[in-house]
């Protein structure tokens, strides 16, 4: 079976924990250069493709700790380039003879780093900051230093205080930087990465989502085979749409959609993802009724967690009956030519690659801060086989394949909406009114978000129902009823969120229209927190 590395030049990250792991993984992308992150302890007999170059990632070990760890020696004796950032230029200096200290102050900031081939003899060596200038502005995060580096090295750049910010090999394609080209504070930074994974490396820029489908579709063909039947799991979400338009082209009606309401959806949503599937993308989707059994399930729990562990259990159960249904079925023939039958195999999930880094990242998976509900909530016996052909996407590469699919733009740029839906913006007991009231203030926030013109100025916005109540007044009689809380944040990658600031005047006719409208409401309140040290979500 072709792998996407197998298929697209690719460059290794060896992750060694830093938090930025990933966007160097972004970064090259953007350059339209696959790369992948493995963990650092990763043997090089365990890497099934032969990377075009390696990148050694951060870390917040020292390299010369009794733990810290160390990357398969072999690396050096690949052939291909290196490019060690941070820890990384640490390890490769303390694996190639040089030494590393912790430095007098930690640097964290803007530095200025001056270019030059100090010591340097080879011209072409320095090949990494080519056409960048003599000198140019970085970011740094750093207590250690190197304070020899490794015979058959010299410097490229320095600043006042790290007289080995950027090192060079004298005749191998190895360089090291100390600074963080990977993160936007670092202004040239991309251009660093570019220099290295398109001159020194050499791959060619065809990771384009242009290249993706045609051969992820042929790779869906060749899993399924002639007749493998695939049901799916669509929530009108952007990355379960994606996946269903790409999985329909692969196998057609071999493919079965399945959108389950749990009763904690938003107004509408079911009514109106059945006809985007069905008319507008020509999507077999069936919508299952399953409010009455979650909303059972769910009755009398408050607990954040249980809510999501219900939800995500209760999915698959919805999923593994609705399975075993589709199977039942007479055979019949399908547009494609042949006959469908038998029994379905695959489960189609919408999995993005920030869910695979978090499982695969050299820490292990952080702290258990949420279940969400697709990843930490699925049976342990489950008889469906996963198929995630979004397994390795971001979410705006996911976006591109969308519009590349011809999925509208709206849907494409669609807020991403939790599988645990309402219950888990509801902040006591689940119950139909409770549901029916947010759906109403979720509605009306949305709406007017749209007419300002800022919904895609925005990540994510939603409403939040609190089991409080207050006092207030209407019509000269007191009223004591509940709270809505509004949330927008901005974010790359909902890993640290900020709150939006909103023009003054929305926010009012927003808070009007909702105490207004929606009995059982008296009061809003804006959310104005950051992530951290709060999460996107309130439960
Ligand atoms: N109501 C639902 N019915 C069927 N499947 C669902 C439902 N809600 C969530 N899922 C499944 O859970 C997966 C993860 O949900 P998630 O919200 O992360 O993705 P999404 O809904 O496809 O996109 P987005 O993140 O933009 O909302 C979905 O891809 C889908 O497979
Ligand atoms: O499909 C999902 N299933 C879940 O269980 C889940 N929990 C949080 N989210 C979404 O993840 C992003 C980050 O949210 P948090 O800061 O609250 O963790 C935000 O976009 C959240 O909406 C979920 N999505
Ligand atoms: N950001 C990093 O990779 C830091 C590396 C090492 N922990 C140091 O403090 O120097
Ligand atoms: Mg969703």
């Amino acid at each position: 079976m072709a792998e996407i590395h197998d298929q697209f030049d690719t460059i290794l990250i060896l992750d060694f924990g830093s938090q930025y792991s990933h966007l160097i993984t972004r970064r090259c992308r953007e350059h339209n250069v696959y790369a992948e992150l493995m963990p650092c302890t990763t043997q090089l007999k365990d890497v099934k493709f032969k990377p075009k170059g390696i990148i050694l990632s951060g870390s917040p070990y020292s390299v010369y700790d009794k733990d810290s760890p160390h990357a398969d020696p072999g690396i050096y004796d690949l052939g291909v380039p290196i490019l060690g950032i941070c820890y990384g230029l640490q390890e490769m200096a303390w694996q190639l003879k040089g030494t590393v200290e912790e430095c007098d102050h930690r640097e964290y900031g803007f530095a200025q780093v001056k270019i030059g081939k100090i010591g340097g003899e080879n011209a072409s060596v320095d090949a990494l900051f080519e056409g960048l200038g003599d000198e140019m502005p970085v970011w740094m995060s750093h207590g250690d230093q190197l304070s020899s580096p490794p015979p058959d090295f010299h410097v490229i750049g320095y600043t006042g205080t790290a007289p080995y910010a950027a090192l060079a090999h004298n005749s191998k394609p190895f360089y090291g930087i100390q600074f963080h080209p990977e993160v936007t504070h670092s202004p040239r930074g991309k251009e660093v990465i570019g220099r290295f994974i398109l001159n020194i490396c050499g791959c060619r820029a065809h990771w384009t989502m242009e290249e993706f489908i045609g051969k992820e579709i042929a790779r869906i063909r060749e899993i399924c085979g002639p007749t493998g039947r695939v049901i799916g799991a669509v929530s009108g979400g952007v990355d379960s749409t994606v996946a269903a338009k790409l999985m329909h082209e692969a196998i057609g009606d071999r493919f079965h959609a399945i959108m389950v309401d749990n009763g904690v959806l938003r107004l509408n949503e079911a009514k109106q993802v059945n006809e985007m599937l069905n008319q507008n993308l020509g999507v077999n989707l069936t919508v299952v009724d399953a409010s009455d059994l979650f909303l059972s399930r769910l009755d009398g729990v408050e607990d954040p967690e249980q809510k999501r562990k219900i939800i995500g259990n209760t999915f698959i159960n919805v999923f593994e009956a609705e399975a075993a249904k589709i199977e039942a079925e007479p055979a019949r023939e399908v547009e494609q030519g042949g006959v469908e039958k038998g029994r379905v195999e695959w489960l189609l999930q919408g999995t993005l690659y920030p869910d695979v880094i978090e499982s695969i990242s050299f820490k292990g998976p952080s702290a258990t801060i949420k279940t969400h509900h697709n990843v930490g909530g699925l049976l342990k016996d489950m008889k469906l086989k996963l198929i995630e052909p979004l397994r390795e996407l971001f979410k705006d590469e996911v976006r591109a394949l969308g519009r590349l699919l011809s999925i509208p733009a709206p849907l494409v740029q669609r807020h991403p909406f939790p599988g645990p839906g309402l219950a888990i913006r509801i902040l006591g007991p689940v119950t139909r009114e409770q549901v029916k009231i947010l759906q109403q203030a979720d509605n009306i926030y949305i709406e007017e978000i749209r007419k300002a013109e800022l919904y895609d100025q925005i990540a994510q916005a939603f409403a939040v129902l609190l089991p409080v109540k207050a006092v207030g007044v209407m019509g000269d009689s007191r009223t004591y009823e509940q709270v809505i809380a509004l949330r927008a944040v901005q974010t790359e990658d909902f890993m640290t969120a900020d709150w939006y600031v909103f023009p003054p005047e929305i926010l009012r006719r927003i808070s009007s229209r909702i105490t207004n409208e929606v009995a059982g409401i008296n009061r809003v309140t804006y959310d104005i927190s950051s992530k951290p040290p709060a999460t996107v979500e309130w439960l």
